[in-house]
């Protein structure tokens, strides 16, 4: 059997006197797809960068591709990172082929890799990618001039360049209108739902983005996992209500995906 790609244990996170995290385990199994909720500030994106080794635990075990100790070039092109801060630092004239390639060296901004040239297998990978992922018609437009759906799944396809067995996903859908949104949120539903997929992390602050595939969902509150498994079982109104404050009328499912009505 094949060892889950992250495993946490008993982790802890401290900074500046302040206990960050605090006794998380948890583990992603392969080809598993999880969203992660809970409310700001309570440690999701900590936890995240420790599970995949861009900060270091203070206490506890983390295994990473099933070891503790991995070759950080190794855990780099095994996990793709697709979060905010990403898109302000992709030169706007680059073309969206052109940022799907630099995913190869892991560097932001293929003009300025120097002698890491691309190569035309690069372009014609890249151009695949996004072909299997029906955005091909993104290629050749300016990353500057992309919707914030497009880029996501620019930097999505980006991401896949070193082919992956984890995407993160920090907020994906932030800033998006409801129709890029609606029309984002389908594209990744089919991205997941396909056997070529890696496993996807969603981290989210909206429930109802939490598409079908996504069978499971970690709930962290003040440092802490409050719950984690079968999305239908971990996301009840109790849930919500507790880690957010705020009341839920109720919790409609609709299109595989649960929507809470907020009470006023
Ligand atoms: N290096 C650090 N030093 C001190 N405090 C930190 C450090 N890193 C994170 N924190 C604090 O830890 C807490 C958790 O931050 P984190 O970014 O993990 O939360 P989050 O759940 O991802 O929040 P959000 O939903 O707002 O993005 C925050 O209060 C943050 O200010």
């Amino acid at each position: 059997m094949q060892s889950p790609l992250i495993e946490l244990e008993r982790v802890g996170f401290r900074r500046q006197q302040t206990d960050i995290l605090v006794d998380v385990s948890w583990r992603l199994e392969r080809q598993r797809h999880w969203a992660v909720l809970g409310p700001n500030g309570c440690g999701k994106t900590t936890m995240l960068r420790i599970a995949c080794g861009y900060l270091w635990q203070t206490s506890g075990t983390v295994r990473r591709l099933g070891a503790e100790l991995v070759d950080l070039g190794t855990l780099r092109r095994s996990i793709g990172w697709v979060a905010s801060d990403l898109a302000p630092r992709i030169p706007p004239d680059e073309l969206a082929i052109e940022t799907v390639v630099s995913g190869r060296v892991a560097q932001v901004g293929l003009r300025r890799i120097g002698e890491l040239q691309p190569t035309d297998a690069d372009f014609e990978a890249a151009r695949n990618l996004l072909r299997e992922m029906r955005c091909e018609s993104l290629a050749e437009k300016p990353f500057g001039v992309l919707s914030q759906g497009e880029r996501q799944q620019t930097l999505v396809a980006r991401a896949r360049m070193v082919d992956p067995l984890l995407i993160v996903l920090d907020e994906p859908c932030a800033g998006m209108d409801p129709g890029v949104r609606e029309r984002f949120l389908a594209w990744l539903e089919q991205l997941a739902a396909a056997p070529t997929s890696p496993s996807l992390l969603l981290v989210t602050h909206h429930v109802e983005e939490i598409m079908p595939s996504f069978e499971s969902t970690l709930v962290m509150q003040n440092g802490r996992i409050a719950a984690a498994g079968p999305t239908a079982e971990v996301v009840q109104a109790s849930l919500l209500e507790a880690i957010y404050g705020i009341k839920v009328d109720r919790l409609e499912k609709s299109g595989g995906r649960l929507w809470p009505i907020w009470q006023a």
